[in-house]
């Protein structure tokens, strides 16, 4: 069994995959669960609840894959289009974990892009998929948006990258301060974003749909 001193120094939260991280331990995933159902004051033995630590276990695993995944290399497969303008996918829906009370945040993601000097783009999509290989890991929503921010300009090498997230905190809302509806809004500028303010301000005027 994998104890967290074998873990530590290789926390999987950085911009990469962790090197060597241990297969995803999903009996002792069901034995946590087990112990929370017992503290929580229920039966984990009674009927509606035998099977629930085995369908916990497999949700974090599905939740947290991004543990064990290299986001930015699905940025790899580019394409040479010679395109030295804005790219723009908005309202990519975003699901993740808060890591504070492991309670989903939610909403939507905003990814810009301007190519570098060699004019190589990615698919669309793999903008998506960057954003939800990040999201699925115990995340802040701050680090999220620059993890995203920082895949894009390292990986593409682009001349800019902008990065704005919107979601709402099931912890801020379920529970604690109970403030449903409060949205969080967090940017990430990277290159031509931040050295030109016209270039920001046109990102962010077609991410407000103008
Ligand atoms: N900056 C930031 N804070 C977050 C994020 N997700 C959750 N939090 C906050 O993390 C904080 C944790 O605060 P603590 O005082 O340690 O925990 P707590 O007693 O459960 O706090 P309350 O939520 O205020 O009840 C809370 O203020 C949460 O709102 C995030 O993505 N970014
Ligand atoms: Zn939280």
């Amino acid at each position: 069994m994998t104890t967290s001193q074998e873990l530590d120094g290789q926390s999987a939260n950085g911009t990469g995959p962790a090197p060597e991280l241990p297969p995803f331990d999903a009996e002792r995933a069901e034995a946590a669960v087990r112990e929370l159902l017992i503290a929580i004051g229920e039966d984990p033995d009674r009927e509606g609840l035998r099977d629930t630590p085995g369908r916990v276990a497999r949700s974090y695993q599905e939740l947290f894959s991004g543990l064990r995944a290299d986001p930015p290399a699905v940025l790899d497969r580019t394409f040479s289009e010679n395109h030295d303008e804005l790219v723009l996918v908005r309202d990519i829906p975003m699901f993740s974990m808060c890591e504070h009370h492991l309670l989903p945040f939610h909403g939507v993601a905003h990814v810009a892009y301007i190519p570098g000097t060699q004019g190589l783009v990615t698919g669309l999509s793999k903008l998506a998929r960057l954003v939800d290989l990040y999201a699925r890991r115990p995340q802040v929503q701050e680090r999220l948006t620059t993890q995203i921010a920082d895949a894009l300009a390292e990986r593409l090498d682009t001349r800019g990258a902008l990065v704005v997230i919107d979601a709402e905190h099931q912890c801020m809302s379920s529970r604690g301060v109970r403030k449903p509806g409060a949205r969080t809004t967090t940017s990430a500028v990277r290159g031509s974003f931040k050295t030109s303010a016209s270039t920001r301000a046109e990102a962010l005027n077609l991410i407000r749909g103008g």
